[in-house]
């Protein structure tokens, strides 16, 4: 028998039962549930990571959806206790799902939802944050003043890279990876190689024309190159950014041989998943290079890091926190409910996930449909024609 977990409740005589495995920042996602007919139940247990137990205990006998977290292990035996509460809706609010087994999710006929686009920005800014903080290797300067050693300027302390007129790659050039691309070459005048298995023609549209204007103005223009293989990349580009999504494919995508096909100066930035990383290659790497850096968003064994990693200098560390401004978090909160009742309640999918704008307007109702349902065409669920 599984213990019981301390919650919250909002309106509770709805007649739909809703269950979020954590508080989320904003009421807007609350209020939606509530004017929707829903008892909202919010875990407020203090352990930051819920286990299976956890979870199952939460969803109870009757339980019509549930919200979700990335930490959490969605696969067989949480979507089957789901169902037989009753339940055909979850949503992750996060956009990355390599958490849920949309397999078993399928067989019990449960809609997985994500939270696409809304974090495209944010997460695209902190991967931005990280390139100038490794390449201006501020965290080491901030050290070393806090730690009384500056004594004056001198010519060499804390000699960095300059980004304007380097390249920049970009592995995964989806909405993320696009997006950081953007910044990097508008912001730095960086020149752009990437690797996708699709071509990003909105992004390859945006440097010509933004070459082309800086010609106009007597500048360098900056240029792009779509590479036909990621070590291309990987051999060419200063600065490398990590975006693709975690799957089998990408799994140790940067290994120790990909490692040493890198520039013994160049910068790595991975704020995709930590496993598309191998750590433990990553460290020895970093001893071995000093003037190679890394900025990590993410861990190949969250919340841990691998020995060694914390001691290194040249690696710089945050807590898988580049989704989080407060903007987009509210929003997160807002599409996975939406995803959750848009399915209690029988609404179609939105037919771009790509769009979600109409969703995050906190001065009209959202339409009436899932804004994102990784799984919608496996159920074959309707899609929504506004
Ligand atoms: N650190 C954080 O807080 C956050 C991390 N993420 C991670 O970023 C990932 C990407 O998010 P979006 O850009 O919204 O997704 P997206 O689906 O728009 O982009 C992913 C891109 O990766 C490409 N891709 C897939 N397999 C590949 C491979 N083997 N080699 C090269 N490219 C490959 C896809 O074609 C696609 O263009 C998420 O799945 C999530 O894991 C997302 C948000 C916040
Ligand atoms: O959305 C995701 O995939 C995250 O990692 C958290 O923002």
């Amino acid at each position: 028998m599984a213990k019981p977990v301390s919650i919250e409740v909002w309106n509770p005589n709805g007649k739909y039962r809703v269950v979020s495995t954590k508080p989320m920042p904003g009421t807007r996602w609350i209020n939606l549930l509530v004017q929707q007919d829903c008892r909202v139940e919010i875990c407020t247990e203090k352990k930051t990571i819920l286990s299976v137990e956890d979870i199952i205990a939460l969803i109870g006998n009757k339980c019509d959806g549930v919200i979700g977290q990335l930490t959490e292990d969605w696969g067989e035996t949480l979507f089957s206790a789901l169902s037989k509460a009753g339940g055909k809706a979850f949503s992750n609010m996060a956009v990355g799902y390599n958490n849920v087994d949309v397999e078993a999710a399928n067989k019990y006929g449960v809609a997985v939802g994500n939270t696409p686009g809304v974090l495209t920005e944010t997460t695209a800014e902190l991967a931005a944050s990280l390139s100038l903080a490794a390449s201006r290797r501020i965290v080491e300067a901030d050290g070393f003043m806090r730690a009384g050693l500056y004594d004056g300027w001198l010519p060499h302390l804390f000699v960095g890279n300059l980004l304007k007129g380097q390249t920049v790659g970009v592995i995964g050039a989806g909405r993320i990876g696009s997006a950081y691309a953007r910044m990097m070459i508008e912001g730095f005048k960086m020149n752009l190689i990437y690797y996708d298995l699709y071509q990003a023609t909105r992004l390859e549209k945006f440097v010509t024309a933004y070459g082309q204007f800086l010609k106009a103005s007597g500048e360098q223009p900056v240029t792009w190159k779509r590479a036909s293989s990621m070590d291309e990349v990987l051999q060419v580009a200063d600065v490398i950014s990590l975006h693709p999504i975690l799957d089998k494919t990408t799994y140790h995508l940067i290994n120790k041989e990909r490692l040493s096909k890198m520039k013994k100066e160049a910068i790595l930035i991975n704020c995709s998943r930590g496993p598309v990383v191998d750590e433990e290659a990553l460290v020895e790497h970093l001893k071995h290079n000093p003037m190679f850096r890394v900025g990590l968003d993410v861990f190949e064994d969250e919340p841990y890091m691998k020995p060694g990693l914390a001691d290194m200098k040249n690696a710089i560390v945050v807590p898988h926190i580049a989704s989080a401004s407060k903007w987009t978090r509210e929003g997160m909160a807002t599409l996975a409910a939406l995803n959750v009742v848009g399915k209690i309640k029988g609404y179609p999918t939105w037919s771009n996930p790509n769009a979600v704008e109409p969703f995050l307007d906190e001065s009209a109702s959202p339409p009436p449909a899932c804004p994102s349902i990784v799984n919608a065409k496996a159920l074959g669920l309707p899609v929504s024609k506004l």
